[in-house]
């Protein structure tokens, strides 16, 4: 069995998966190192061959949570770098290794899964979106601020913005104009990702006509699917791009 990681900025998600087949065998989102070592420990019958990791967290957290995974399931972990090239995908940034790992995997698991134009866009802390051609170059992409972000900026920056998670929650079962605080940041900062995404669509068709897949990943994907139609919502993309950028077999 494979232990694979994605190390996000929030959260990490973690999964196992078995070596030959990739079926999997559990997994999870938590929010510590901790807590990861130890959902994972908890899973029946796990004999762990292999791990890998894709990280944008600074190298030294990073190295810390590979050694306390070596330490704890005697397994090393193989770590996503950065390339100019891979999987017939060509990295578009002037300086390739300044493009987030996340954002660099999920373009060539889309490329693999789509085998043309693609815009992918992941909705985590962070909202990106990234824009590889039929031929495999990668055209760069979009970073701004996600939902948890946006939401905290307001909260940080304004004295009488104040509510908390559950009444954020019942505040988006409609999007209509807000008649509360609470509803009013919640729906706003979802239609500023849903413009972002229309934005990103029409952006995809002014250069590729109607040829090109539209992909969707993140934790806040479902927030913004009514306004892509058409799009494949692929929470685990990250690590299609992970899985053949760290083959373990
Ligand atoms: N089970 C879940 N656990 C945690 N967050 C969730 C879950 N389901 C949906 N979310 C939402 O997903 C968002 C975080 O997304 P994600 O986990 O993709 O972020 P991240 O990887 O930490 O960020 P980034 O990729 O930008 O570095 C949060 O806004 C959260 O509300
Ligand atoms: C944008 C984030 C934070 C999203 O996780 C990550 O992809 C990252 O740290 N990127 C480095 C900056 C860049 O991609 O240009
Ligand atoms: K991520």
């Amino acid at each position: 069995m494979i232990l694979e990681l994605d190390c996000g900025n929030s959260f990490i998600k973690w999964r196992v998966i078995h070596a030959d087949d990739a079926i999997i065998v559990g997994g999870g989102i938590v929010d510590s190192d901790q807590a990861l070592i130890a959902q994972v420990a908890k899973l029946p019958n796990v004999h762990l061959r292999g791990a890998r990791m894709v990280s944008v967290r600074s190298e030294e957290e990073t190295d810390a949570l590979m050694r306390a995974i070596t330490c704890d399931f005697g397994v090393i972990v193989q770590t996503a770098h950065p390339a100019t090239e891979m999987a017939g995908v060509r990295n578009g940034y002037t300086d390739h290794q300044r493009l987030g790992m996340d954002r660099w995997l999920a373009a060539v698991g889309a490329f693999h899964l789509a085998k043309g134009a693609c815009l992918v866009m992941d909705f985590g802390t962070a909202a990106k979106a990234d824009f590889v051609a039929a031929d495999g170059q990668h055209l760069g992409g979009y970073i701004c601020p996600g939902m948890p972000l946006m939401r905290s900026q307001l909260r940080t920056h304004t004295r009488r913005i104040r509510y908390d998670d559950a009444s954020a929650e019942r505040a988006l079962t409609s999007l209509l104009p807000g008649r509360s605080t609470v509803e009013a940041v919640e729906r706003g900062c979802v239609l500023m990702l849903q413009g972002f995404a229309r934005t990103q669509i029409d952006q995809a068709r002014a250069l590729w006509g109607g040829e090109f897949s539209i992909f969707l990943t993140g934790g806040d994907a479902p927030l913004v699917e009514v306004s892509a139609p058409g799009a494949r919502v692929v929470p685990d993309l990250v690590f299609v791009g992970l899985a053949m950028a760290c083959p373990l077999n």
